[in-house]
C-alpha cells in the first residue's frame, strides 16, 4: 500500500464496480486515498476493497455504522478483517456504542483509523431545526465531538466551516475529516456547508473528503492534481 502524501480523499460513488475501478486506475495512490461508501460497497463489496488496495490505495469504508453496539462492533470487526484504512460510525449511535466500536479494535494489530460522524454536511441550519435538538447546528457538532474523543475515537466527519472551533477545542492530533469541499467555482450538488480545498486546509482540517468535482470531471486526475497543487 502507498502512503499518499495528500490529504484528499475521493469519493468513489458510483453503482457498479466497473467505473470505480476506471477512476481508481486514473488515479495515483500517492496523490490521494479513496473511499467507498454505502451505493458502491452495497454492489461490489469486499472484492472490491482487495482490488482498489491492488492497486496500492488505502481505503476509506464509509458505511457509517449506527445501531446497538453489539452489531456495529461485529460490523467494525469485519471492515478490519479487510484491511482497510478509515472507517467510520454516528457519533449519535451514543457513548455505548461507540466505546463497543473502540473495543472491537483492541485485538487488532493494524486497525483502521475510527472516526465519528457528527452533523452531516448536505445539513443547514433550516434542516437542523426539524430536528429539535438543543442548541445551534455548530453546538450540536462540538458535543458530538466531544463525545467522539472522550470514548477514544480518531477523528470526526464534519464541514470544514465547523474546522476551526473543533481544531481548538479538540487539539492537533484528532483528525478532522471534512467533505463539504468545493473548488471555486464548482456547483454545491446536495451539500450545504462548503468550503473550498484551500480554506478546508487553512481552517484545521486534516483530510479532505472530494467527490463530484473530481469524479465528474471531465478528467479526473487533472482535477486531482489542481486540488491537490492548491494547498
Ligand atoms: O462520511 C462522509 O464521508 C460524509 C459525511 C458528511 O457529513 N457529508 C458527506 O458528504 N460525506 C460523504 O462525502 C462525499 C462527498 O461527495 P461530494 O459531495 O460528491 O464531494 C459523499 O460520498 C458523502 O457520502
Amino acid at each position: 500500500m502507498v502512503i499518499a502524501a495528500s490529504p484528499v480523499i475521493v469519493a468513489l460513488d458510483y453503482a457498479e464496480m466497473a467505473p470505480a475501478l476506471e477512476l481508481a486506475s486514473a488515479l495515483d495512490p500517492s496523490a490521494c486515498r479513496l473511499k467507498v461508501g454505502k451505493e458502491l460497497f452495497t454492489a461490489a463489496g469486499p472484492l472490491l476493497i482487495e482490488r482498489l488496495q491492488g492497486l496500492g490505495f488505502e481505503v476509506f469504508l464509509d458505511l457509517k455504522f449506527h445501531d446497538i453496539p453489539n452489531t456495529v462492533a461485529g460490523a467494525l470487526r469485519s471492515a478490519a478483517a479487510m484491511g482497510v484504512w478509515m472507517v467510520n460510525v454516528h457519533v449519535s449511535g451514543g457513548r455505548r456504542m461507540l466505546e463497543a466500536s473502540v473495543e472491537a479494535f483492541a485485538n487488532v494489530a493494524t486497525p483502521p483509523m475510527l472516526i465519528g460522524v457528527t452533523v452531516l454536511t448536505s445539513m443547514d441550519a433550516q434542516d437542523f431545526a426539524e430536528l429539535a435538538y438543543k442548541g445551534s447546528l455548530g453546538d450540536q457538532v462540538l458535543r458530538l465531538a466531544n463525545l467522539a474523543k472522550d470514548c477514544g475515537l480518531q477523528g470526526v466527519v464534519c464541514s470544514a466551516k465547523e474546522a476551526t472551533v473543533l481544531r481548538q477545542e479538540l487539539g492537533s492530533t484528532f483528525a478532522l475529516v471534512t467533505p463539504g469541499i468545493r473548488p471555486a467555482g464548482a456547483k454545491a450538488d446536495d451539500q450545504r456547508r462548503i468550503l473550498t480545498p484551500a480554506e478546508a486546509m487553512e481552517a484545521g482540517a486534516s483530510y479532505l473528503v472530494v467527490g463530484r468535482p473530481i469524479t465528474r470531471a471531465a478528467d479526473p486526475a487533472a482535477a486531482l492534481e489542481a486540488i491537490n497543487s492548491s494547498l
